[in-house]
């Protein structure tokens, strides 16, 4: 069977579905916990967050994957140190409790609700990641601070195949099932698998429809709402020029609205270092199931050079110099002619600053 027969990675897909369906649900539970409680946020080294929602959703995609495909390794963001420490035990009770109480979330023997597994559970996305190999990508919440200001994230799995993405699966419970209208609610999964094209079926796995499928009459330019992950006054630049929209979102819920026709442009650039930091690397968690996405909704996606994305160097995806998505291939070219312009306009102001 090739890549890209009809019935490739069929039984992938499946299960992939199941997964971020699961944790879906368990993020929504936590959500409302969450907002009676907020002590249960930690900060990572880098300084973001990470709730009981991040680590319960990877326990229990985690142990979906390994129940159905024992031998792919998994490049998960979170990892359960931080829960193993004595000061963090109440946080590790509330992640149990979020994985354990319900047996339809996979997690259901009492051997298996035991903090232990569920530890080693979250523990098995510590794979390195790398070029010649089958691997799953799991971000279990993207978009944590989208999650804590309820506002968009997403439970987001890709399962990558010598360094080329084959499938992705993003679900984002917060996202309206129709763009235009609000009465037919919230909560979609986005799945597409290599050479068989881009798909949205609500959370409840239903109305599957083809993308894209919503033509917006405002050419939105989607960037980050948070000015820490991007630079917004050079994609503001190029969004005069031109003549896009500026629409702020949280995690690769972006990707699903490009992939659906809603936006024009993805555009990600990266934030200006302060103090000597080295630049930020993005992961290969937060793109490769968008990349698919856009794909095989029949647009274009490369860093800010016009380069391919790489996903086999590594958990990390190397130099970053941004990148840029469309659904339209002659507007990606336009976009990336303009990124040329307005840093080499930035950099003149630079020169010009500098005695
Ligand atoms: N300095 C930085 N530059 C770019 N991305 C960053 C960053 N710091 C964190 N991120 C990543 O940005 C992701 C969210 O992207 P967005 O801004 O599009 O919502 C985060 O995913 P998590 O929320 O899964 O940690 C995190 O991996
Ligand atoms: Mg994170
Ligand atoms: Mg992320
Ligand atoms: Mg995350």
């Amino acid at each position: 069977m090739s890549l890209t027969s009809p019935e490739a990675f069929s039984v992938e897909k499946h299960v992939a579905i199941a997964a971020v369906r699961r944790a879906c649900l368990v993020t929504c539970t936590v959500f409302n916990q969450l907002v009676r409680d907020r002590t249960d946020i930690l900060q990572k080294e880098d300084e973001s967050p990470v709730t009981v929602g991040d680590y319960a959703a990877q326990a229990v995609i985690n142990t979906v994957l390994k129940n159905a495909f024992p031998n792919d390794p998994i490049v998960g963001e979170e990892g359960a140190d931080a829960l193993r420490q004595g000061s963090n035990a109440r946080l590790r009770e509330r992640v149990i409790s979020s994985t354990g109480e319900k047996a339809q979330w996979g997690l259901g023997s009492e051997h298996e609700r035991s903090s232990g597994s569920l530890l080693k559970a979250i523990d098995e996305g510590n794979d390195t990641g790398g070029p010649n190999k089958r691997m799953w990508t799991v971000d279990p919440i993207d978009g944590t601070k989208g999650f804590l200001r309820g506002g968009q994230y997403a439970v987001c799995l890709s399962l990558i195949v010598n360094s080329q993405v084959v499938l992705g699966v993003i679900g984002c419970p917060n996202i309206q099932i129709h763009p235009a209208n609000p009465d037919e609610g919230k909560g979609c999964i986005f799945v597409a698998v290599r050479g068989q094209g881009a798909f949205q079926i609500t959370l409840s796995g239903t109305g599957a429809v083809k993308l894209p499928y919503f033509p917006s009459e405002t050419s939105y330019v989607l960037q980050s709402e948070e000015p820490k992950h991007t630079n917004i006054p050079l994609i503001k630049r190029v969004s005069d020029e031109l003549n896009l929209t500026e629409w702020g979102m949280d995690s690769q819920a972006k990707y699903c609205c490009l992939a659906r026709g809603e936006g024009a442009v993805y555009l990600r650039m990266p934030a200006p270092t302060v103090g000597g930091k080295q630049p930020y690397e993005e992961r290969i968690w937060d793109h490769a199931p968008g990349s698919i996405l856009i794909e095989e909704a029949g647009g274009k996606i490369t860093d800010s050079e016009g380069t391919p994305l790489r996903f086999g160097l590594g958990r990390g995806m190397g130099e970053n110099r941004g990148f840029v998505a469309t659904v339209d291939e002659e507007l990606h070219g336009r976009v990336v002619s303009a990124i040329k312009r307005a840093q080499f306009t930035e950099d003149a102001k630079k020169t010009k600053a500098t005695p």
